[in-house]
């Protein structure tokens, strides 16, 4: 893709989402679709990259991309008309030393911007359990 880093060769699968998306259109709509996906991804990355603790994690990596695979997934998890062609969890986030305050920070950061953006509390929390099983593939041991 245009702008990006090249990665090593992996297999695209929808499994390599980490999870089944939710079923039918209501969390999607709660996301206001999209766009609304859009800005949250983008409020929560720019917060990330600028965050005093978790920031750093992520000097060197390819931005571009990031914004691109993690719509992607999101959209595909909500159901809102993506498929998800980034790699899997644990590859993504092998030898990057995530500790799981690290991951808390990073859900702290996604929630203030989905508040932002007015999703339902109840559907912040659906989202935030489909995305809490990946803490294993994520969160170094
Ligand atoms: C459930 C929680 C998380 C999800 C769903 C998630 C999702 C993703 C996705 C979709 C990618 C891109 C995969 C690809 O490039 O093919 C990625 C990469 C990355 N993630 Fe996460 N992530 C999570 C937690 C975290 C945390 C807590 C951190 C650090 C604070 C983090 C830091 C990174 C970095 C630095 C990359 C880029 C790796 C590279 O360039 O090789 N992630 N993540």
């Amino acid at each position: 893709v245009p702008g990006e880093d090249a990665v090593d060769p992996y297999t695209p699968s929808a499994a390599n989402a980490g999870a089944s998306p939710f079923a039918g259109e209501g969390m999607a709509k709660a996301f206001h679709g999209q766009d609304g996906i859009r800005r949250i991804i983008d409020r929560t990355l720019t917060a990330a990259y600028a965050d005093p603790v978790i920031g750093e994690i992520f000097e060197g990596h390819d931005k571009v991309r990031l914004s691109r695979t993690l719509f992607e997934q999101f959209c595909y998890l909500l159901d809102a008309g993506c498929a998800y062609s980034g790699r899997d969890m644990i590859a993504a986030h092998k030898d990057l030393g995530v500790q799981r305050g690290d991951m808390n920070r990073l859900v702290v950061l996604l929630q203030q911007a989905m508040r932002a953006e007015r999703v339902p509390f109840q559907a912040q929390n659906r989202l935030l359990s489909k995305l809490a099983p990946m803490n294993h593939d994520v969160v170094q041991k």
